[in-house]
């Protein structure tokens, strides 16, 4: 990575401002999921073993600039104060008298955890009076919140204009994993993009032709591509206005001699339940009335085959509906295969992240990326904004 990292510079002693991303999961006022937690903590760790005074930032949620109780990061700084096995200090504000007294009341390797900075509305104009004041704050800035990357935001990029900037250990961690599919990938190189929605995903799979060998497409957005080669799809999933481009990405697979893949059948249901009718059926066999909801036993083989005889594989996004039992077959066979295979295999967050997660499966994996959106543009080959404010190397 290009970028410097905490290693690079001098920390003790030093007030760090560190942006994490502790968007996690929170059910009745408990964390189910605190893997973005767990992940900051090589980050932490290095800081107070350093000498470092750890002031963390975090989002959660979205609560658009006003204080939303429920919103409130009192479980993150619990849940981090567990597993350092230390006290986290918890601010109710992210700037003004009371924090700046509850930083310069902090001794060589405290921890405090700030409260949303999404309670304030300059955080997601990128406010520079918000950010100056998060500056006020430390003497450095560290960005360890890879999940929020994609966001120029006052406590992402504003900040960094104030203060020296630079990397988190886990923000080097997924730069340098995702950074070297794009850039120097072993090969066969397969990239497997699923999910619902084909406008979100046009920017990933015309990058992936262009730099993976292998693309197998799954997941609701394959039906515009076989609406577009002029199957009958029934009530699946269809973007209309994406069909010449569906087509210009098969046309563009073919002059680029790569192996682009669209399942070969399908498990169509009559209804969007665990007890509704279901079928196997070929891309020509939709019926009018029914819906396809996840890949089918042929095309669970056939990219399972493409994957075991990969070098590095990047997945996002399900093969169907893999919340529902009875339409999780496809994404658990891919998330099996991914387990299974040699080849170096990198989850791209979000929904595919849960599945492997919900399978059991995810410690087969050899990086899963804290980040959905954030890694998705990145493989886009878009610029982070929480990335490029950083002190070049
Ligand atoms: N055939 C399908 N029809 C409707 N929805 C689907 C289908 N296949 C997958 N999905 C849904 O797509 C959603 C994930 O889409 P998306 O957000 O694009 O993925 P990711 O978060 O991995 O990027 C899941 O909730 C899944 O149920
Ligand atoms: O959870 C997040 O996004 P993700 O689900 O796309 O990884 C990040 O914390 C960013 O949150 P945001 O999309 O509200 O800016």
């Amino acid at each position: 990575m290009n970028k410097k990292s905490v290693r690079d510079v001098e920390v003790n002693g030093k007030r760090v401002f560190v942006r994490v991303d502790f968007n996690v999961p929170v059910e009745n006022g408990s964390i189910t999921d605190d893997t973005r937690i767990r992940e900051t903590l090589p980050t932490i760790q290095y800081l107070i073993d350093n000498g470092a005074k750890v002031i963390l930032a975090s989002h959660m949620g979205r609560p658009k600039g006003e204080v939303v109780e429920e919103l409130r990061l009192n479980a993150a700084a619990e849940r981090l104060s567990e597993l350092l096995g230390k006290k986290v200090a918890k601010a109710d504000e992210a700037i003004g008298d009371a924090v700046k007294s509850q930083v310069a009341a902090l001794n060589n390797g405290d921890v405090l955890l700030l409260e949303n900075v999404r309670f304030y509305a300059g955080e997601e104009k990128n406010d520079p009076e918000l950010a100056k004041a998060f500056a006020e704050l430390a003497d450095l800035f560290v960005n360890d919140a890879f999940g929020a990357a994609h966001r120029a935001h006052a406590s992402t990029e504003g900040i960094a204009h104030h203060l020296p900037a630079v990397s988190g250990l886990l923000m080097e961690k997924e730069l340098e994993v995702l950074g070297k599919a794009l850039s120097n990938p072993d090969r066969p190189f397969t990239a497997i993009v699923g999910g619902s929605k084909v406008k979100d995903k046009i920017d990933v799979i015309n990058k992936m032709l262009e730099i993976a060998d292998n693309v197998l497409i799954g997941g609701g957005l394959s039906y515009t591509f076989f609406k577009a080669q002029g199957h009958e799809i029934g009530k699946s999933l269809v973007d209309n206005e994406k069909l010449d481009l569906a087509l210009g990405f098969i046309n563009k697979a073919k002059e680029l001699g790569k192996n682009f893949l669209l399942p070969v059948d399908i498990i169509v249901t009559d209804d969007f339940s665990a007890d509704a009718n279901t079928r196997e059926v070929g891309v020509d066999g939709i019926p009018a009335d029914w819906e396809g909801i996840d890949i089918g036993p042929k095309t669970r083989e056939l990219y399972a085959d493409v994957i075991k005889n990969s070098k590095l594989v990047v997945w996002n996004g399900p093969m169907g509906v893999f919340e529902i039992e009875p339409f999780s077959h496809g994404t658990r066979a891919v998330a099996q295969a991914c387990a299974e295979t040699s080849a170096y295999t990198v989850i791209g967050g979000g929904d595919s992240a849960a599945a492997a997660e919900k399978f059991g499966l995810a410690d087969k994996m050899d990086h899963i990326s804290t980040g959905g959106g954030a890694s998705l543009e990145f493989m886009e080959g878009k610029k982070l904004p929480g990335v490029e404010a950083l002190k070049d190397k």
